[in-house]
């Protein structure tokens, strides 16, 4: 893995269709979402009526700021244990769903994909890196997708025939 593409702003980048907040509806579960981000931040939270504001958010950054912060009482009970499986059938449904997402994922080659933050905070360090540093989470889930959808067109195979569907999990 010779070369790193940073993404972070979802406008105006070359890989900005990459970050979680690109304004491009999913649908998840049957239910219709404005943004991968407002499915994520909306599933947080406990309170219809706080889910309902961050489903619909006026921006996937308003929906990330007030998902962001919600005190331990306004989240939903086990969520640091299945947060990471719901973002991965996010991203599942977001990149089945959107051929041209797939395509920008798949021609990243073999390059590292990096959430670049430009602040730092646990959150930046969590799905991506600052200044080089942090698990990069998001980053790392592209990869594994990019290399199921590589394998899926090696085979020939419609990538959503040949990929379990997204739909089951938390
Ligand atoms: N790209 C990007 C962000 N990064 C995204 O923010 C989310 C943070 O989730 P959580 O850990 O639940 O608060 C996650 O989807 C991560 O990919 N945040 C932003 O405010 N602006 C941005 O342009």
């Amino acid at each position: 893995m010779d070369n790193e593409i940073r993404f972070f702003d979802p406008r105006n980048e070359t890989h900005s269709g990459l970050s979680n907040l690109f304004e491009r509806p999913i649908e998840l579960d049957g239910i219709p979402y404005l943004t991968a981000e407002h499915a994520y931040q909306a599933a947080k939270a406990r309170d219809p009526q706080i889910r309902a504001w961050l489903m619909a958010a006026p921006t996937p950054e308003l929906s990330a700021i007030v998902g962001d912060s919600l005190t331990a009482e306004q989240t939903v009970p086990g969520w640091n244990d299945r947060h990471v499986d719901l973002m991965s059938r996010i991203l599942r449904a977001k990149y089945d769903q959107h051929a041209d997402l797939q395509a920008l994922l798949l021609s990243t080659g073999d390059a590292k994909l990096v959430e670049w933050a430009p602040e730092d905070g646990a959150v930046a360090r969590f799905w991506g890196e600052f200044q080089g540093r942090g698990e990069n989470t998001l980053g790392k889930m592209l990869m594994g997708l990019r290399a199921v959808y590589r394998h899926a067109d090696r085979q020939g195979e419609p990538g959503d025939q040949a990929l379990p569907k997204p739909g089951s999990g938390p």
